[in-house]
């Protein structure tokens, strides 16, 4: 299997080369040439399998022949046996045909972890194998940090370096990501929003001196095989809602439209995926793209449903080049025209194809507040607030015989103001997280300028010969 770019002027590269290369060098992202299918009857011998057995079926066609396959089963089973829950992520019923995915039972309680415990194995095992180091630089609203250092921390052949907005993540994530006493992790809170982190990243990778001289590499959802492993719940909980033989619909709180993504991933992979819903908060982008056809930056409006802050949406160019049958240069010009005017349109055929496959609603931090509430009174169920805006996005529409899933992407406890505010109960952190409010913080603190976070970065890299601790 080979891996091209959505913006058509990069090398086609395999598996090893496309998780080690994050962004593709002309900008853009990684794809499969092609899609790869599992038919009805392999889907439906998937039923009673575990996780582990699943992923490991799902993801093959994407690895295979770049990793030997005992390997790869080993890596897979090592990685979800870090998951306190033993289904890896169970299906809870919350409404007559309502089942929430708690995706929040890895070891830093986000969905993040599901992809990063399996992406820090496959990133060390291809290092090992070429002898090499690597540094790898990430933009974080506030999961993908904690569990990108979680997953990372200690391993001899990566530097990890976390650009987080300061002071716009919540005191639980603040810490997963500052209180690492690993001399391979660096947390560096940026003077800006997530907007502001994401673009020093994808500006890092677009200089080339320093993406050599460092060994740049990237974990965010650029990462193909980041949207890879999230592929696999869609499968495990369509299977046991009754896929292959009956659809499954799912509503997804998106924000850089990776978790989304890999649900389009999934159906064009042979799932029946019904409808795919795209739930946002009052940082709706996407939702008005939607409505209008046309993709209009606003100023970021904090919520509390942080991790959904964003405006540039860094997966929806996946979207694009798919809707656009692959066409590049559709691609590439939208990309200069939200860079150069911050809004490009989608055009006819294009927003018609993406409406083919999604749709899109709103929730604000009062509906979303108003939603933990209500599952509180009425079952019990405690959301956080990023669930919450899904639910509440999901109950907005019409209901259909179709099972409808709706992705829990945090715990509760990772939020407990906005929970505790919105429901009077303060949810704990799990014991087994034990003094992570009370560990030393290190943290170094930098304005939103590249060079400054290029410099910090190279002196600190062993894979630039640096060796400075962070903070
Ligand atoms: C808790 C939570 N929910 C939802 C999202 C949005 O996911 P995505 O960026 O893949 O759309 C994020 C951040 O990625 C998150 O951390
Ligand atoms: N919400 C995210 C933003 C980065 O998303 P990613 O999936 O591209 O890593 C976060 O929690 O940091």
């Amino acid at each position: 299997m080979k891996f091209v770019s959505t913006r058509g002027l990069a090398p086609e590269l395999g598996f090893r080369d496309v998780i080690l290369a994050g962004l593709a060098n002309d900008g853009g992202l990684y794809l499969p040439e092609q899609w790869p299918h599992l038919s009805h009857e392999q889907i439906a011998a998937l039923r009673g399998a575990s996780f582990a057995e699943v992923a490991v079926a799902v993801m093959w066609p994407f690895v295979e022949g770049e990793i030997d396959r005992a390997v790869f089963e080993a890596i897979v089973a090592e990685a979800y046996g870090t998951f306190r829950h033993k289904a890896v992520c169970p299906l809870v019923q919350t409404g007559p045909n309502e089942f929430v995915l708690e995706l929040f039972h890895g070891p830093t309680l986000a969905f993040k972890d599901v992809a990063m415990q399996l992406v820090s194995r496959l990133m060390d095992h291809v290092l090992a194998e070429r002898d090499e180091r690597a540094t790898i630089v990430g933009a974080t609203s506030g999961d993908t940090g904690g569990a990108a250092i979680d997953a990372f921390a200690g391993r001899e052949r990566t530097d990890i370096f976390i650009l987080f907005p300061l002071g716009r993540v919540s005191p639980v994530q603040q810490r997963q990501m500052t209180g690492s006493a690993a001399s391979n992790v660096h947390a560096l809170a940026i003077e800006g929003n997530f907007d502001d982190c994401q673009a020093l990243v994808k500006s890092m990778f677009g200089h080339g001196a320093f993406r050599d001289r460092v060994r740049l590499s990237g974990v965010n959802s650029i990462n193909w095989a980041r949207i890879m492993a999230q592929i696999v719940y869609y499968f495990t909980s369509a299977i046991a809602l009754g896929a292959p033989d009956r659809p499954v619909s799912f509503t997804v709180p998106t924000g850089n439209f990776g978790d989304i993504f890999a649900g389009y991933a999934a159906k064009r992979m042979g799932l029946p995926i019904d409808r795919l819903v795209i739930a946002t908060n009052d940082n709706d982008i996407l939702a008005r793209t939607l409505a209008g056809g046309a993709y209009e930056m606003r100023e970021v409006v904090p919520t509390t449903s942080p991790s959904m802050d964003i405006q540039i949406s860094s997966n929806f160019e996946r979207l694009l080049f798919e809707a656009s049958g692959r066409e590049a240069a559709y691609v590439r010009g939208a990309m200069d025209n939200l860079k150069q005017s911050h809004r490009f349109d989608l055009g006819t055929a294009v927003h018609r194809a993406i409406a083919a496959d999604f749709e899109a609603g709103r929730a604000d931090t009062e509906e979303a507040a108003r939603m933990m509430a209500h599952l509180v009174s009425a079952s019990g169920y405690r959301a956080d607030p990023h669930t919450a805006v899904a639910i509440h996005v999901a109950r907005q529409r019409a209901e259909t015989a179709v099972p409808m899933v709706v992705l829990a992407t945090a715990h509760p406890a990772k939020f407990p103001d906005a929970v505790e505010q919105a429901t009077g109960e303060r949810p704990a952190l799990p014991e087994w997280l034990g003094d992570l409010m009370e560990r030393e913080e290190h943290f170094a603190t930098l304005p939103s300028d590249l060079k400054m976070v290029e410099t910090h970065i190279s002196a600190r890299t062993r894979a630039a010969g640096g060796n400075e601790r962070a903070g």
